[in-house]
């Protein structure tokens, strides 16, 4: 794992929990003397702004003019490095764990749910045919079941389970209900992606169907499915990461079923400010020929990171 990484891992752990202290008191004045996991924090955050701050100056050497990608195309407009330092941040934060929480619950899901499994492949060989590999974002496009499922996925396993506002003002909402300035509000997606009267008494089951309608995928409003958030802070990176999910998953599962290892053992999530198995998801990868290759696990964020630890 690199540097960032880890100092990235470290911060973002560390910070949610202070959510859990009851006492909020309490991590204010471990902040104020430096102390303990604060002490920790702190360190982590400054060397997570110093690797950020390189991946700019490194940029700016490579001539970002011509450059295509994200933080070039930031840096043609921004002249501020504390503003791209805290872009790069927050792109790394809101789509990098995201991605890899999704991916992970998925192939949890897919290996509890063979025929889900079948479909996907089927949908991929009749986009795809015969050729080596996915080609465009218009086949991309076209996976209407593995839409459906990804969504039915991130339904019951949300990358962000739950997650605050505060009031910037005296407010009410819609029911009539009156909100103090301050207030903190929590929208809690886990809870209300496995509400029956939101999802009828089959809630708890893992059915793609219930997306599609004559074939199509057809979306749910983002305040039933408020998984991508919904109104103006709705997700900005939402049709990059299907994009990119859905194309991890057609890959994959041309060639390989993706067994867990284990068991069918309810998921235990790590305290974080996404939905990180504790301990990551142990997985076997058969080629779909049934011949039995290296056996490997990988760590959750792996599914979607480059480096694959080899345990077996
Ligand atoms: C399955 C993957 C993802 C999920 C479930 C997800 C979910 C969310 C949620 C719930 C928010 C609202 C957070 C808040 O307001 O506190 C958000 C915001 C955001 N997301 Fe994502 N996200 C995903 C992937 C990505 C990716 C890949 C990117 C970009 C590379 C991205 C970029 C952003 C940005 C920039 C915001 C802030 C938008 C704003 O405040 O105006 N997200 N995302």
């Amino acid at each position: 794992m690199s540097e960032f990484a880890a100092a990235f891992d470290m911060a973002t752990r560390l910070l949610a929990g202070r959510a859990t202290h009851t006492i909020p008191v309490i991590w204010k004045v471990k902040r104020l003397f430096n102390w303990g996991s604060e002490g920790q924090i702190r360190e982590a955050i400054e060397l997570v702004d110093l690797l950020a701050k390189e991946v700019i100056h490194h940029r700016r050497k490579l001539r970002f003019a011509s450059g295509q990608d994200l933080l070039s195309r930031f840096m043609r407009c921004i002249d501020n490095d504390r503003y791209l330092r805290d872009i790069v941040i927050s792109f790394v934060l809101a789509g990098r764990d995201t991605v890899a929480s999704a991916l992970t619950s998925f192939f949890m899901l897919l290996s509890r749910y063979p025929a889900v499994c079948s479909a996907i492949r089927d949908e991929v060989k009749d986009i795809v045919g015969d050729a080596p590999s996915l080609t465009s974002y218009d086949q991309l496009r076209e996976l209407h079941y593995l839409h459906a499922a990804l969504y039915e996925s991130m339904r019951l396993y949300p990358p962000v389970q739950f997650d605050s506002k505060f009031c910037l003002d005296d407010d009410v909402l819609p029911d009539g209900t009156f909100l103090r300035k301050g207030t903190r509000m929590t929208y809690h997606s886990y809870a209300m992606g496995r509400m029956e009267e939101l999802w009828g008494s089959d809630y708890a089951e893992f059915r793609p169907e219930r997306w599609l309608r004559h074939g199509q995928f057809v979306p749910e409003s983002p305040f039933k499915y408020p998984v991508f958030q919904g109104g103006l802070r709705v997700c900005l990176g939402k049709e990059m990461a299907l994009m990119e999910m859905k194309s991890v998953v057609a890959s994959v599962i041309r060639d390989f079923d993706v067994d867990v290892l284990g068991g069918n053992q309810p998921p235990k999530f790590a305290p974080g400010l996404t939905a990180t198995l504790s301990g990551g998801l142990a997985v076997r990868a058969r080629p779909t020929r049934h011949k039995l290759t290296t056996v490997k696990t990988h760590c959750q964020k792996n599914l979607c990171c480059n480096s694959t630890r080899n345990i077996v």
